[in-house]
């Protein structure tokens, strides 16, 4: 298996773990290095024997049901000691004893992690400083950006409301409330506004908590008597985002907490933005005024993509991760997984592992096979320039000869370019393949046609309605 495929593995793994662990795991699990994945055995490398050993006896059984969980059958772990580029395994014991712990901070507050927002450490001299994190808060993602965000219909207002609040943090919407379903990219949209405040504004203070380990320190504060260190750490930042907010239901003190929090940071015009699986209203056993507080800003929410933002957000993933997958099988997934879009990549993750695994080609077949226990009675389909014509044409009221024909008035070309494009889109046919099949047309139309439709989709809220019929109804032949 190709490293980057074997890394896209890994991140699935580290993400599905980090449903059910708190972030301070990955204090250890982040640094870990995929080494090697065989159909019985996945080898793991640690940059310290200490490393391996507080992962093996902390967190292997929840690995391992996550190595399950991804790929779909369980694998053997093996965990060895590598030594880190550049450096011998015995001089990093200590560094690995804390692995995060990095940049000039530390040294001034040992409860303080120092995160960067490209994600890399800088040269220790540097000085290039430009977040302060919870000891116990997961980093920033740097792959979390806008522009590795798929916009669609179902999400579209949210990702501009994100835009304009990076752009402009604690002037335009506070707090920012968004609210989904699970795995819909909320997560994703808060590091996007955190990554593009640091790379705008380096000096600001960003700090991510999931409300899980905001409600960790609270208690941890009160316990150890340090409450007032934990007020001056939260009340300095410049931009507080704070995950899954429907885990404070219940925790009065900590919702007593957060609540002079919230007052004192919004009252210094500093941007508060807040994420829940439903809207302030529909939390359970929350303080009024904490309710009313977070309906002061912008709510906003995240709906379920549409098959065609599914579609766009498997290929966005497939080239980010260098995978190589034809778009029938790309449609094939999309079309079967609706609501959830980690399970959407988790399923394109596990096919492209699957394959490599037992060295195949990724064909649909496969897909069936290698997602069986997600999609039961699937049957293989396969999306044909033909299939896509006979759905259009009578979509259209239009005959398939027309399709094939020289004419040019609108109510002909206009069907004609949308399945030139759904050719493109949903199969592995060539643009000279597509223009020959549709009555001998030069490769050059093809092209304008794709780019036509893929342009007017963006603005043409009819057409993207149009495309997603078109798509449902091609699916179903
Ligand atoms: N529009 C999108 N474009 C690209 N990737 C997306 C999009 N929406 C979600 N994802 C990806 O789907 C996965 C799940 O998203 P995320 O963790 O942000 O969901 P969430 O709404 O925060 O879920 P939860 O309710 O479980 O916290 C992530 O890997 C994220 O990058």
């Amino acid at each position: 298996m190709e490293q980057s495929q074997l890394q896209a593995v890994w991140e699935q793994i580290l993400n599905n773990m980090r449903d059910q662990l708190a972030g301070s795991a990955f204090k250890w699990l982040d640094p870990v290095q995929p080494l090697s994945l065989t159909d019985s055995e996945l080898v793991l490398g640690t940059q310290t024997g200490m490393a391996r050993d507080w992962i093996t006896s902390h967190y292997l059984t929840i690995l391992e049901d996550a190595v399950t969980a991804v790929l779909g059958s369980q694998r053997k772990i093996t965990m060895k000691v590598v030594a880190p580029e550049g450096g011998e395994a015995a001089n990093t014991e200590q560094k690995a004893a804390e692995p995060v712990k990095r940049g000039r901070r530390e040294k001034e507050n040992p409860d303080q992690v120092t995160l960067f927002h490209d994600g890399q450490t800088p040269a220790a001299d540097s000085g290039e400083m430009h977040i302060v994190a919870a000891g116990d808060s997961s980093s920033l993602n740097p792959k979390y950006t806008f522009d590795t965000f798929v916009t669609g219909s179902s999400n579209r207002f949210a990702h501009a409301a994100a835009m304009a609040v990076a752009e402009s943090p604690g002037k335009v919407y506070n707090p920012f409330f968004m609210y989904g379903g699970v795995g819909l990219g909320k997560t994703h949209l808060m590091h996007a506004i955190g990554n593009r405040v640091l790379h705008n504004h380096p000096e600001m203070r960003v700090l991510y908590v999931s409300s899980e380990q905001f409600t960790n320190e609270i208690i941890r504060s009160i316990q150890e008597g340090t409450a007032e260190k934990f007020r001056q750490k939260y009340r300095n930042i410049d931009v507080l985002l704070v995950d899954d907010i429907q885990f404070l239901s219940g925790k009065t003190s900590t919702q007593e907490e957060f609540f002079h929090t919230f007052n004192t940071l919004h009252d210094a015009q500093k941007q508060i933005i807040l994420s829940s699986d439903r809207p302030p209203r529909e939390v359970e056993r929350l303080e009024d005024r904490l309710r009313s507080r977070f309906e002061w800003g912008l709510i906003t929410d995240i709906q379920a993509p549409d098959l065609e933002t599914r579609i766009a957000i498997l290929k966005n993933k497939a080239q980010l991760d260098h995978f190589s997958v034809p778009n029938d099988v790309m449609v094939y997934i999309a079309s079967r997984i609706d609501s959830n879009i980690r399970e959407l990549e988790g399923a394109l993750t596990r096919v492209v592992a699957y394959a490599s695994l037992i060295k195949k080609p990724v064909t649909t077949d496969l897909v069936t096979e290698a997602l069986k226990d997600v999609f039961p009675n699937s049957k293989t389909k396969e999306v044909t320039m033909e299939v896509i014509q006979e759905i259009v044409a009578s979509y259209f009221k239009i005959r398939i000869e027309d399709l094939h024909a020289k004419k040019r008035t609108r109510t002909i070309a206009y069907p004609r370019q949308i399945a030139m494009y759904l050719c493109r889109e949903l199969t592995d046919t060539s643009l000279p393949q597509i223009g020959n099949f549709f009555g001998g047309r030069d490769h050059t139309t093809v092209l304008h046609a794709c780019d036509k439709i893929t342009k007017e989709k963006e603005s043409d809220r009819k057409l993207t309605t149009i495309l997603n019929e078109l798509i449902e109804r091609i699916q179903k032949m």
